[in-house]
């Protein structure tokens, strides 16, 4: 065969019922569409004056009109923008996909900056035929002398044009809505669904409720915008007030708590990306941080959350971010590969390391208050994000069992001559209170890492810091807390520790029973466990993510007993000969225990068997 060039052809048939049904996801993209056709129109009007190619009257207040009649089951999207003649819909609407809006960016590309025209591919006006039957366009173009016109098409790949009889510059669309919109016919419906899409559009948009129903209809006639025409982000940050702020972030995420504080995003080069970021206050009764960061496009709503576009770890936040650079009909599979869409990840997350690093080294004191409510965010982020973590690694805190904020290398440098790169920590204050009372009392200074990612987090520094190691404050006996012994009572301590593990482990009857006798400094503490922080990390790991096929008593370990000679039960372990057996096994059994509850939860059974030794002791001493 010869070889042939030639043009794909399409059938209209066969493409239209895939615009209409499956271009978009959801259904209510129609309003956005609509609307912003309407908006693109108002906005090339204003463009075409700026560049005297059309005179306004300058009293003229531009506007979208939304009109729902139940009864007539009708929605109008209706403008008073640029409008069409009829050479403009056979090329705009009668061939789907192209686009009025790109062929009036390259008309007028050396005149007038993209800024502000939504429109792109030329297929927004066909999601109509999502919820309706039928659709009119009754327009009326600028340019003088010419008809208006009258488009129908209902729903087939045929349509009808004729001269209208629209007096005024502009254009309605009116929607037929068929059984699958007729939820937006629905005043409440049709409302959500503007305030979700348009809610900053840059014209004033106002609903109103014709007909019948529309007497019985709680919503009233529209007397002002449902919308924003110049949301806090597109300003300047030097215009914004405190108060401001607090407005908007209130009004846009319908959360009353104040925000702690703020990032204005404000960027035109190399990409024009505008937006605020709010640290939320932690929801404290659930203790969830949920963010929500809503992406718009030219000012209108995009989507949610995207994850692609803002950094997993930033969703933790609230915000608005506008990017008039990326497209509107996002897909999320190109948006993943987009070498543009990693810039502006990484200029959000830039930008966020700035503003805390900022806060930490300008205002640290009100840093530290906002400590407790942003630091899982940001230990996400640290665990998410490598450069994330590079830039704010000097600003973080973290909390000491003084109810100090310390970064770690000022932790690290109050600690040099004692534990040299080494971190004590606690992972529940109330449960290890016994451990923070001894290092209090030896001076020695411990932080407090109670939040579930800090265990990830701490594994991270490790990892990232050569010769840092975390501890927790059980996990060792530290010197500081023994007195010094001489070889002669070493020998002693060392013979009476074998006799002591001995009746120990036969009363505990647990053969595997590590007990270690010390002098410590402290008399008060009679006994306590340590569990070395590798077996402890090993089963908190078994605990969380089971153990896949592993049996997990092979990790368990109740750690080693601690028995301080200085106290005198202890001593009277030792020393008493006279010691009843029944009253010797119980005060083994209690000291084992106490150690535990400092250390551990107690299982069910053993607090049971706690709780009634305990009593019966009581009740001795009474008789
Ligand atoms: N209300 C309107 N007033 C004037 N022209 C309009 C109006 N609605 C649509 N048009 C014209 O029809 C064209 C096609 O609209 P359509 O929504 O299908 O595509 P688009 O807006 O160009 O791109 P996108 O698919 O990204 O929305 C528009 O570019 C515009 O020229």
């Amino acid at each position: 065969m010869n070889q042939q060039k030639g043009n794909l052809s399409i059938h209209s048939e066969n493409i239209f019922p895939i615009i209409k049904k499956w271009l978009y996801s959801d259904h209510d993209i129609f309003v956005r569409e609509l609307v912003s056709n309407a908006s693109d129109a108002i906005t090339k009007l204003k463009k075409l004056s700026t560049m005297k190619e059309v005179a306004l009257d300058s009293e003229e207040s531009f506007k979208i009109e939304v009109r729902l009649n139940e009864a007539d089951k009708t929605i109008v999207f209706s403008d008073n923008g640029i409008g069409m003649t009829d050479e403009e819909i056979k090329k705009y609407i009668n061939q789907i996909a192209f686009s009025g809006a790109e062929d009036f960016l390259n008309t007028y590309k050396d005149k007038s900056d993209k800024d502000q025209i939504i429109g792109h591919f030329g297929l927004g006006f066909y999601s109509a035929f999502m919820v309706a039957e039928k659709v009119e366009i009754h327009t009326k173009s600028y340019l003088p002398n010419t008809d208006p016109v009258l488009w129908t098409c209902d729903g087939g790949t045929t349509f009808e044009m004729e001269t209208g009889s629209r007096e005024h510059r502009g254009t309605d669309i009116t929607l037929f809505i068929g059984d699958e919109g007729k939820s937006f016919l629905n005043a409440y419906t049709l409302r959500q669904t503007l305030d979700k899409y348009c809610s900053f559009m840059p014209y004033e948009i106002y609903l109103t409720v014709e007909g019948e129903e529309a007497k019985e209809d709680a919503e009233p006639q529209e007397a002002k915008p449902l919308n924003t025409t110049t949301p806090l982000y597109m300003k300047m940050p030097s215009e914004c007030t405190d108060e401001d702020y607090k407005d908007f972030y209130q009004a846009t995420f319908k959360d009353f708590k104040e925000p702690l504080f703020w990032i204005h995003l404000n960027m035109d080069y190399p990409f024009n990306l505008k937006g605020i970021l709010y640290f939320p206050k932690l929801n404290t009764e659930f203790d969830t941080i949920e963010g929500q960061i809503k992406l718009y496009n030219s000012q209108v709503f995009v989507a949610d959350n995207i994850k692609e576009v803002i950094p997993e770890f930033l969703l933790l936040l609230k915000g608005v971010i506008d990017c008039p650079d990326l497209p509107l009909n996002v897909s999320r599979s190109f948006l993943q590969n987009d070498g543009f869409v990693r810039k502006i990840s990484t200029y959000i997350s830039k930008k966020v390391a700035d503003k805390l690093n900022g806060l930490f080294k300008t205002e640290r004191e009100s840093y530290e208050g906002f400590w407790e409510d942003i630091n899982p965010f940001i230990k996400f982020g640290t665990l998410k994000d490598e450069k994330f973590f590079e830039n704010v690694e000097k600003s973080i805190l973290f909390k000491t069992i003084q109810d100090q904020y310390v970064t770690l290398d000022e932790y690290l440098a109050e600690a040099l001559d004692k534990h040299e790169n080494k971190v004590f920590y606690v992972t529940d204050h109330i449960q290890q209170a016994q451990y923070i009372n001894l290092f209090e009392a030896h001076d020695l200074n411990a932080v407090l890492l109670e939040h579930t990612i800090d265990a990830p987090f701490i594994s991270m520094l490790e990892s990232k810091k050569e010769n840092l190691s975390f501890a927790r404050v059980d996990s060792d006996l530290n010197e500081f807390f023994k007195e010094a012994g001489d070889a002669e009572s070493d020998a002693e301590k060392t013979k009476n520790e074998e006799k002591l593990q001995t009746l120990f482990r036969d009363v505990l009857e647990n053969e595997k029973l590590e007990v270690k006798l010390e002098r410590m400094k402290n008399n008060d503490l009679s006994s306590m466990i340590i569990l070395s922080e590798e077996s402890r990390r090993m089963q908190d790991m078994m605990r969380m993510y089971g153990s896949a096929g592993l049996d997990p008593k092979m990790f368990e370990t109740n750690g080693t007993l601690i028995l301080n000679a200085n106290h005198v039960l202890v001593s009277n372990l030792i020393t008493n000969e006279t010691l009843e057996s029944s009253t010797r096994d119980m005060i083994c059994a209690h000291l084992y225990d106490l150690a535990m509850l400092s250390h551990t939860q107690l299982s069910p059974e053993a607090m049971t068997r706690f709780v009634s030794r305990s009593n019966l002791l009581l009740t001795r001493l009474i008789s």
